[in-house]
């Protein structure tokens, strides 16, 4: 018999745990969102969370969602999660890997998972479902073939001593 740990964390609750750990690193009051992306035998890739660009100050920058000037929103300055993880990547190519993230992707973080050969979507949460961006990322992601599915939760909780 076989004395091996029983309670380990499966694959999936790894790379989505991973995809939420990185999440706790954004500085959008509102939304955090962590991501992370996996070759087809399960290593990790590349990771990534939405934030500001290189040199655009966190605390310079807007964080709020509403406002007449658009510019004074931070809509226009944030770069998703989705897309971050993959401007990270410093390997070859993502052809054929999964991407896990905490929300749903939008349509421009689509394109770029679509263009870089992402063949996998496993989200979270889907807290804009019906909203215009999210139509049109299903819509493109069903018409290039990669697939997306929700991630089944097993209610697990981690708790890490920092
Ligand atoms: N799949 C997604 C969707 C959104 N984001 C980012 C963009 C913003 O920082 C935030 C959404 O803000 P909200 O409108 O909910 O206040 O999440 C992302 O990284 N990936
Ligand atoms: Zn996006």
């Amino acid at each position: 018999m076989s004395d091996k740990r029983k309670d380990y964390i499966n694959w999936d609750e790894y790379f989505m745990g991973v995809a939420k750990l990185s999440g706790l690193r954004s500085k959008d009051p509102n939304t955090q969102v962590g991501c992370c992306i996996v070759s087809q035998d399960n290593k990790i890739l590349s990771m990534g969370y939405n934030g500001l660009p290189k040199g655009c100050s966190d605390d310079e920058f807007p964080w709020v969602r509403e406002g007449e000037d658009p510019l004074k929103t931070k809509y226009v300055y944030t770069v998703h999660s989705e897309l971050n993880a993959i401007l990270n990547f410093r390997g070859g190519s993502l052809e054929g890997a999964k991407l896990y993230v905490s929300l749903f992707p939008c349509n421009e973080c689509a394109k770029a998972i679509i263009q870089s050969g992402i063949k996998e979507v496993i989200y979270d949460c889907n807290k804009y479902d019906g909203s215009t961006a999210v139509q049109a990322s299903m819509r493109m992601f069903d018409a290039a073939g990669v697939a997306y599915h929700q991630y089944k939760r097993s209610n697990r909780k981690i708790e890490i001593e920092l």
